[in-house]
C-alpha cells in the first residue's frame, strides 16, 4: 500500500544543512493503522509531509498504491493526493464556515454536484457522530467535536490513506480516547490505512497495529504493537513503553523497591496476550513452598492483545525460588530477576 524507499529530506538551514528524515525503508500494509512515534524533531513532520506530496524529498521514493508520488506532475500529484488525506492538531477548520460547509468543502473543490454533496455531508455527519450539530460553528464546538468535523472532511472524498498528525494532542484523555475510539471504528468499518505520528505511547498502544520508533530522522525500531510493548529493544522504546506501562526499571525504582521490601529475590514478570488471563500465580503458590507479595501490577490493551507487567516478591528457600521461576519461564511468562538478597 505505501512503500518508503531510502527516504531521506535535507533541508537547507542557511547555518548549513540538516537531515530531517534520514534513509526511512517502511512498508505499510492495506488496512493498517500504523503509528511513527518520537520525541520533538525526530522527523515525524516531515515524514508525513512527504507521504502526502506536500514536501518533495531530497532523495528515495514515496510509493502509494503502485504509484510514485515522487516521480509524477502536479496535476496528477492533486489527484493522488485525493487518495490520502490528513487530519490535524490543531484541526485546521474553517471558522466561517458551518460544521455542514467545513465538510462540504473538499467535495465542491472536487466538482461533486450540489445535490450528491449534500447526500455525502449527511452519511459523515452520521458516520463521525455529529448528527444535530451541522449547523454549529466551530467555535461552538468542543475540541472532540472540532476533530470530529476534521475527520469527516478528511473523509468525504473516500481516502485510501488517512494521515493523523498529533491528532489528539491537543485533547483532554477522555475526549482522546473517544477520537481514537473513532478511528479503529472507521479503520474497520472502511478498511481505511491510518498513518500516524505521535509522542505518546498510550495513542500508540490503544489504537496502532504496527510501530516504528524514530530518533533522529531514521527509524531505529520497528515492529508489531505486542512485541514492542514486551520487548522494546532501544532505550527510546524502552523509554515510550514505560509511559504506558508504568513500571520503570531504572536504578532508582529498583533501589526503591528494594528499601520497601528488602528481603527475598524481586522479580518482573510480563505476560502477553492469554497468558494475562490464566491463574498462573494461583499454580505458582500451590506448587511451591514460596510466599508472595505483589509489588507492582499492571495491564495495557492493545489492538494486537493484552499485555501485563507484574513485580514480585518472592521468598522462600533458593532451591524453591529457582524451581518457581523455572515454572513461570515453563508457562512462558517472561521473567527478570532486579534483585536478589
Ligand atoms: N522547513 C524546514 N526548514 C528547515 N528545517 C526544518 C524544516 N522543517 C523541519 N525542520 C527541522 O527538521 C527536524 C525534524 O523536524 P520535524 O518537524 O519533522 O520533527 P517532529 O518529530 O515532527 O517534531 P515536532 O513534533 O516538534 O514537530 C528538526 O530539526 C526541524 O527543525
Amino acid at each position: 500500500m505505501i512503500e518508503l524507499k531510502k527516504l531521506s529530506k535535507v533541508f537547507d538551514t542557511g547555518k548549513g544543512s540538516l537531515t530531517a528524515v534520514d534513509g526511512v525503508e517502511l512498508d505499510i500494509a492495506p488496512g493498517e493503522i500504523f503509528g511513527i512515534i518520537g520525541y520533538s524533531g525526530a522527523g515525524k513532520s516531515t515524514l508525513i509531509r512527504l507521504l502526502n506530496g506536500l514536501e518533495k524529498p531530497t532523495s528515495g521514493s514515496v510509493v502509494i498504491n503502485g504509484q510514485d508520488i515522487t516521480a509524477i506532475n502536479s496535476k496528477d500529484l492533486r489527484k493522488a493526493r485525493q487518495k490520502v488525506s490528513m487530519i490535524f492538531q490543531h484541526f485546521n477548520l474553517l471558522w466561517s464556515r458551518t460544521v455542514k460547509e467545513n465538510i462540504e468543502f473538499p467535495l465542491e473543490i472536487a466538482g461533486v454536484p450540489k445535490e450528491k454533496r449534500a447526500e455525502r455531508v449527511l452519511e459523515l455527519v452520521e458516520l463521525v457522530g455529529l448528527a444535530g450539530r451541522e449547523n454549529a460553528y466551530p467555535s461552538q464546538l468542543s475540541g472532540g467535536q472540532k476533530q470530529r468535523v476534521g475527520i469527516a472532511r478528511a473523509l468525504a472524498n473516500n481516502p485510501e490513506v488517512l494521515l493523523c498528525d498529533e491528532a489528539t494532542s491537543a485533547l483532554d484523555p477522555q475526549t482522546t480516547d473517544s477520537i481514537l475510539d473513532l478511528l479503529v471504528d472507521i479503520n474497520k468499518r472502511l478498511g481505511l490505512t491510518i498513518v500516524l505520528i505521535t509522542h505518546e505511547m498510550h495513542v500508540i498502544r490503544k489504537i496502532c497495529h504496527r510501530v516504528a520508533v524514530m530518533e533522529g530522522g531514521r527509524i531505529v525500531e520497528l515492529g508489531d504493537v505486542l512485541n514492542v510493548f514486551q520487548a522494546p529493544k532501544e532505550n527510546i522504546t524502552k523509554r515510550f513503553v514505560a509511559q504506558v506501562t508504568d513500571t520503570e526499571d531504572s536504578q532508582e525504582t529498583i533501589k526503591h523497591l528494594r528499601e520497601l521490601y528488602p528481603s527475598g529475590v524481586l522479580i518482573k514478570l510480563v505476560f502477553v496476550g492469554d497468558q494475562t488471563e490464566q491463574p498462573i500465580l494461583t499454580k505458582l503458590i500451590r506448587k511451591y513452598t514460596v510466599d508472595i507479595n505483589i509489588v507492582q501490577g499492571n495491564i495495557a490493551h492493545t489492538q494486537r492483545g493484552a499485555y501485563g507487567t507484574l513485580i514480585l516478591q518472592i521468598k522462600g528457600s533458593q532451591p524453591e525460588i529457582d524451581e518457581a521461576i523455572a515454572f513461570l519461564n515453563a508457562e512462558d511468562v517472561q521473567t527478570e530477576v532486579m534483585a536478589n538478597d
